[in-house]
């Protein structure tokens, strides 16, 4: 049967061609050779406190239209401003309302790491990330075969950048793991149906060995959402929809960082640390 994932991965392919017979790989080469080296996103993820990538993020599957975001480099500047260690752009344009365009806004804005979220199904698409600035490229295992995953993740490393490597259960973990990931964001989304289970990163991170930097993404409503995951042992969260909905994403980004740090660092915040939140339930998001 056909999932969400797969009718995403099937439009993408389509406007892939379509950019590859406008744009071949050996621009892509060339405009790379011409570019400084990516910045070390993994080495900056690795922070004492929790690391924020921050989501310039206009419409989801699960929840269609969410925000306008008429200047991407304005709302990625104030991510920054505010203290994320990486802004995520998605580039998906269907489902997400996301571009290229939107990438090279924010590469031009910001001087932190750059994340270019995308459903990754070729190699050409890593060259493209790296050729419009991308630090970090997404990999999703669920729609990767073993020999694309490591093919895709050597080459991303080849060009100076870090891989987050998805993952939403344990094979996908194990598979992360064996490829050779270096960074793992585990979704509590199953792209496959949507459905948010936050649990999912409490039961995936002890299969995850010390050293790899484990990222928690996805359904993160705020403040307590991210001390939890901190206090389950998540180096970083990455969070879209509360950022791009919130009247005020300085403030956000500030609160979920600092109830983060504080929770790595053992304070005790007031939160309910190492259970889910109230606000986060399992049904499909769009039902709601
Ligand atoms: O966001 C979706 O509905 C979605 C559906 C299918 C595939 C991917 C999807 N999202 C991509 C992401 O990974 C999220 O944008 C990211 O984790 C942030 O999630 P959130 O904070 O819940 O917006």
């Amino acid at each position: 049967m056909s999932t969400v994932l797969d009718s995403i991965v099937a439009g993408v392919r389509e406007d892939l061609a379509q950019r590859q017979d406008r744009v071949s790989l050996s621009d892509l080469e060339r405009r790379v050779s011409d570019l400084p080296g990516a910045l070390d996103a993994e080495a900056l993820l690795r922070a004492d406190g929790l690391s924020l990538i921050a989501e310039v993020k206009r419409a989801s599957p699960s929840k269609g239209a969410l925000a306008e975001i008429a200047d991407p480099a304005a709302l990625a500047d104030i991510y920054a401003a505010a203290g994320a260690t990486a802004i995520s752009v998605l580039t998906e344009q269907r489902r997400f309302g996301g571009s290229l365009d939107d990438l090279d806004a924010v590469r031009a804005a910001v001087r932190v790491p750059v994340l270019r979220k995308d459903f990754m199904v070729t190699d050409y698409q890593i060259w493209e990330a790296r050729a419009h600035g991308a630090d970090i490229v997404l990999l999703i295992v669920a729609s990767l075969t073993d020999a694309e995953l490591v093919r895709m993740h050597t080459l991303a490393q080849d060009l100076g950048m870090t891989a987050l490597v998805e993952v939403h259960d344990e094979g996908e973990t194990q598979r992360a793991v064996d490829a050779g990931a270096r960074v793992i964001g585990v979704n509590a989304r199953n792209l496959k149906t949507l459905e948010i289970h936050p649990d999912t990163f409490s039961r995936l991170v002890p299969l995850i060995p010390p050293g790899i930097v484990t990222v928690a993404e996805s359904g993160i409503r705020g403040a307590d959402d991210a001390a939890m995951y901190a206090a389950q042992g998540a180096e970083a969260v990455l969070v879209g929809e509360t950022l791009v909905r919130g009247d005020d994403p300085a403030a956000e980004v500030r609160a979920i960082i600092d109830a983060g740090s504080a929770a790595r660092l053992g304070l005790s915040t007031g939160a309910a640390f190492g259970t889910p939140s109230p606000s986060a339930d399992s049904t499909p998001s769009g039902a709601s």
